[in-house]
């Protein structure tokens, strides 16, 4: 009787949740397929590599809607959601309702991956402009509509003289831009500088219940090497010009009452003997200003700027490293002038504000560059520390960034529900003026070797006759810079040497490269450094040997921030993981209106269809989607 229960499926309804064995049998064919599309998936963000472990999907994700935040959910927590577990199908009694397909209304049903809805799914996405980057993470457009708002708002602002910045910032300006006689706010800086000076915010506020005191925090998303740090720098140095105008009106009027207070103070004990030198405008170690980069070579080249804005408009930045020695470091933070402006890494001023919590007691501005590098799982508990240390003083808070993930988004959306989106119309676009080459490894005379690619691209590259920049209105100088990036640290070091034997001036450039070296070699290639005569010389002297090229090998350390004005090419050596790394690896190139190239060397297994993509989209002079 109980086999025959069995055998009718009865048993399985009453007692056991199993279905019935033809039903088992084909959920399991079902699974497997279901594996194997997943399996298949994963694989694609990035192809194997030198027989390494397969890349796993990325997190980097542009957001979708810069401009516009995604709203944090109303009651403050996220929706609960069923996760749908591999074996979730199984022991169930009855077969799943049919789900309506994805875009349809519903979640996919769990046999989407029949064959013919994987047909209706592959007709589907066929029809979509960018397959490949879709698959590996998609990048943002702008609505036309909010491109031709935003284009309206920068036409308004055609100089830095119609800016109510103070007369001695605007006189710095011409310090920080040397060269030029007479240079226009860029797009970043017209759409970031009224908004950070509160021109805008008082439009949008005005007969709100907005507090005076309250926290103003933005978020500026602009392409790379648009003139973010400038766009930044001035709004904050004015504000503490300003601000230390009041404090000096403030400290006169107090002047009776701190007289009367300093006889109390002279019967303090030994720390009370110090509290009357203290002098509100030159504080020792308490800045107003703290602005946040990912490496030691931003922390320089923000630092250089912030110096040569301080010859006009006075004011003490204290640009600190791990490269830098510990009392170099103290001699900068606790200088008896004081400190307005302290440039760092989140973890280096982290670890200083724990011994010494009074260092972010008096901020006011904070700005965290590179964004999407400082809220990233490696940087994001350092930099949300230095947050909440700040935020009892902090009247102003700005992240910036040429790319807007969608981690970083969600994040900002939450916890700053009402922060102001100034964001360009050219975001995630790489400019026209870089092209975008493709060097096929797999064909002859190459046959797959990817090093002798690399070596073969710069050679021809350097021997080129020197390229006339109209947008420059002068020749190139004669010596080539040519960034290689590859996508792991090791191969630095391995690419480097192969170009060096093939007669070619390249150097490994990585976190452990010796500073003093990593600084000259870095200053050739940012223009701080004057060629020397050697490096003018047109010819090659050896034939085996590339005299007028300099080659940096390097990761993802030398695409973010760096501002490598004399690099006219970059050579993917790797196709890069995610588009936001492409964005900034190409992004080192064609700055400011100059002319650039990129050269992806695309080998066996890379994605040759991303790049189609990436160099349809950069032609079409679009977002990458
Ligand atoms: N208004 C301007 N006119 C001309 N040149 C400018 C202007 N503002 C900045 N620059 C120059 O543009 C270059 C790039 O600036 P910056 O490094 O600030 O770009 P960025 O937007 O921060 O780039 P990235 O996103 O790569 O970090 C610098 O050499 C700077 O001197």
């Amino acid at each position: 009787m109980l086999r025959q229960a069995a055998r009718s499926g009865r048993l399985c309804e009453s007692r056991s949740p199993l279905p019935p064995p033809r039903q088992q049998r084909r959920l399991y064919a079902q699974i497997q397929r279901d594996r194997a599309a997943r399996y298949e998936a994963d694989r694609r963000p990035g192809p194997p590599r030198h027989g390494r472990d397969p890349p796993r999907p990325s997190r980097m994700v542009l957001s979708d809607s810069v401009a516009r935040p995604e709203r944090p959910w109303a009651d403050g927590s996220p929706p609960v959601r069923k996760k749908q577990e591999a074996f979730s199908y199984l022991n169930r009694t009855r077969a799943p309702p049919m789900v309506e397909r994805e875009g349809e209304g519903g979640r996919s049903s769990p046999f989407a991956g029949r064959t013919s809805d994987r047909r209706h799914d592959n007709r589907r996405t066929h029809q979509e402009p960018f397959h490949a980057l879709k698959m590996q993470e998609s990048l943002h457009q702008i609505p036309y509509g909010s491109r031709s708002a935003i284009k309206k708002k920068i036409e308004e602002v055609d100089s830095f003289e119609g800016l109510p910045l103070m007369e001695s910032v605007q006189a710095a300006i011409k310090d920080a831009l040397p060269g030029l006689e007479y240079r226009q706010p860029t797009p970043a800086q017209a759409v970031a500088i009224p908004a950070l000076l509160g021109l805008q915010a008082k439009r949008r506020t005005r007969g709100a219940t907005a507090k005076k005191e309250g926290l103003e925090s933005f978020l500026l998303a602009a392409e790379t090497g648009s003139g973010k740090t400038l766009a930044y720098l001035l709004p904050v140095i004015d504000a503490i010009k300003r601000e230390e105008v009041h404090e000096a009106e403030d400290q006169a009027a107090d002047e009776a009452e701190e007289a009367a207070a300093e006889d109390e103070d002279n019967r303090r004990d030994i720390f009370g003997v110090e509290a009357p030198e203290l002098n509100k405008a030159t504080d020792p170690a308490r800045p107003r200003a703290i602005i946040l980069v990912p490496s030691a070579e931003l922390v320089a080249q923000v630092g250089a700027v912030a110096k040569s804005l301080s010859h006009a408009v006075k004011f003490r930045a204290a640009p600190i490293s791990a490269k830098k020695s510990a009392t170099v470091i103290r001699s900068l933070l606790f200088n008896e002038k004081g400190v307005d402006v302290v440039i760092s890494t989140p973890p280096l001023l982290a670890s200083i504000a724990e011994s010494n919590p009074n260092i972010l007691a008096r901020v006011t501005h904070l700005i965290v560059d590179e964004a999407d590098s400082l809220f990233d799982r490696s940087f994001k508990p350092s930099t949300t520390e230095i947050l909440e240390r700040a935020m009892p003083s902090l009247k102003k808070l700005l992240m910036c960034s040429a790319t807007i993930p969608k981690y970083l988004d969600k994040y900002l959306a939450t916890k700053f529900p009402e922060m102001q989106r100034l964001v360009t119309p050219n975001l995630h676009a790489i400019p026209r003026r870089v092209q975008l080459g493709v060097v096929d490894v797999n064909k002859e005379p190459y046959r797959g070797n990817k090093m002798l690619a690399c070596a073969d691209t710069i050679w021809q590259i350097g021997r080129a006759t020197a390229e006339y920049d109209p947008s420059e209105g002068k020749e190139a100088v004669p010596t080539k810079r040519i960034l290689v990036f590859v996508n792991e640290r090791d191969d630095t070091d391995q690419v480097a040497q192969y170009l060096a034997k093939k007669g070619i001036d390249a150097m490994a450039f990585h976190r452990d490269t010796d500073p003093s070296r990593q600084a000259k070699l870095l200053a050739s290639f940012t223009g701080t450094a004057k060629p020397s005569a050697e490096e003018n010389k047109k010819e090659p002297l050896n034939p085996r040997h590339l005299d007028n090229t300099k080659v940096i090998v390097t990761t993802d350390l030398g695409s973010r921030g760096i501002d490598t004005v004399s690099v006219r090419h970059v050579i993917l050596y790797d196709v890069p993981h995610t588009t936001i790394d492409f964005i900034h690896r190409l992004g080192r190139t064609g700055r400011m209106g100059r002319r650039g190239r990129g050269i992806v060397l695309v080998g066996p297994g890379d994605r040759a269809d991303i790049v189609k993509e990436v160099r349809e989209a950069m032609f079409r002079g679009e977002a990458l989607i």
